[in-house]
Parts: structure tokens; C-alpha cells; sequence
């Protein structure tokens, strides 16, 4: 069911001080430019890397979903990790099927499909993204 790895969640109190360490430690690395997606709470870079992506999260203000996880962890820190599906209603319907807390309903997310999350308590502690490929593929 689950097909690539689409992108690693990183969250950080500083998309602008994050993406700067990522050009000065890489120094090829194709950092993209930041954009705000107030309908998740985030604003959000993306680091292309040859098999996925590294997205940078900082939160848009204290209704972030991002805000507690920086509460505990101040300097940020790997936050969720991304899978690509085919269809994010079937997706939907299998880890309900099997007893896992999907948060809400599908919603659009920053590569403009589908996305839902899954508790990280039912994931092994690691907060799980879903999203339909825009690839239309798995
Ligand atoms: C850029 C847009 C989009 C995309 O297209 O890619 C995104 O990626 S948006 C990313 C941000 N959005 C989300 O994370 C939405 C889903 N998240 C949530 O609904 C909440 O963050 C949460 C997972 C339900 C956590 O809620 P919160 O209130 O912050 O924390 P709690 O303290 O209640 O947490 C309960 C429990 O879970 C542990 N936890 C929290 N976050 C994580 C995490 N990222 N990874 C692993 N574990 C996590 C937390 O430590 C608590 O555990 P205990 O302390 O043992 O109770
Ligand atoms: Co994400």
C-alpha cells in the first residue's frame, strides 16, 4: 500500500538560520524558497535531495500544530516522515481499518494533494504522513 518516500518533516524555529545550515554544510544543496501554508499552520522550505526531499517547518503562530513539538524540543528536530499512496481515501480507510488514529480529515498540503497524518502513539512513535502521489502513481 505505502509506495516512496516522499519527504522527511524537519521541524525548526528558523526556516531562514535552517536553510543557511543546510547551504553552508552541503554545499550543493538545492534549497528552495519558503512559503507560508496558513491552512497547516506552517510556513515551509524544501531541501531537494536526489531520492527525496528535506522539508524545513517553522510554525505560523501559537496555533501551529509544530508548537508543542518545539515547546519540548527548542533547537527543532525530525517531526514526521512522508509516504506516497495512490488513493488518500483507500489509505484512509486502511489504517482506520486497522485501529490507527488518522488526525482529520484529507487536506491539501504543499505539493498540492491530499494529506492526512497518523498518530506517532500508533506508529512506533514516529508521526506519520500520508499523501496521494501527484504523480497519480505509488
Ligand atoms: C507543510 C504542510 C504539510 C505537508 O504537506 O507536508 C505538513 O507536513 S504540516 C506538518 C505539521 N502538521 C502536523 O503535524 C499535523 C498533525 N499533527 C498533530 O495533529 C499534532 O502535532 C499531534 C501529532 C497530535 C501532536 O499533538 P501535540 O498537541 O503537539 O502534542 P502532544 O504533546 O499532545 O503529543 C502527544 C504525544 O505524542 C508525542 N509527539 C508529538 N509530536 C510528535 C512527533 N512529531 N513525533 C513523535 N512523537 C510526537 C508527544 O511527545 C506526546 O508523547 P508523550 O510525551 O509520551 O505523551
Ligand atoms: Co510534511
Amino acid at each position: 500500500m505505502l509506495g516512496r518516500l516522499n519527504h522527511v518533516g524537519v521541524a525548526t524555529p528558523s526556516i531562514a538560520q535552517s536553510a543557511e545550515r543546510y547551504r553552508l554544510l552541503f554545499g550543493d544543496a538545492a534549497v528552495g524558497e519558503a512559503f507560508d501554508l496558513p491552512a497547516q499552520g506552517v510556513r515551509v522550505c524544501f531541501v531537494d535531495v536526489p531520492n527525496t526531499q528535506v522539508e524545513l517547518i517553522e510554525p505560523l503562530g501559537a496555533d501551529s500544530p509544530i508548537h508543542g513539538f518545539l515547546a519540548k524540543n527548542p533547537a527543532g528536530g525530525q517531526h514526521h516522515l512522508c509516504y506516497e499512496v495512490p488513493d488518500i481515501h483507500a489509505a484512509k480507510a486502511w489504517f482506520e481499518a486497522r485501529g490507527m488514529r488518522v488526525l482529520g480529515e484529507p487536506r491539501i498540503g504543499a505539493h498540492g494533494t491530499p494529506i492526512f497524518f497518523v498518530h506517532p502513539k500508533d506508529m512506533g512513535g514516529v508521526l506519520t504522513e500520508i499523501m496521494e502521489s501527484p504523480r497519480g502513481e505509488h
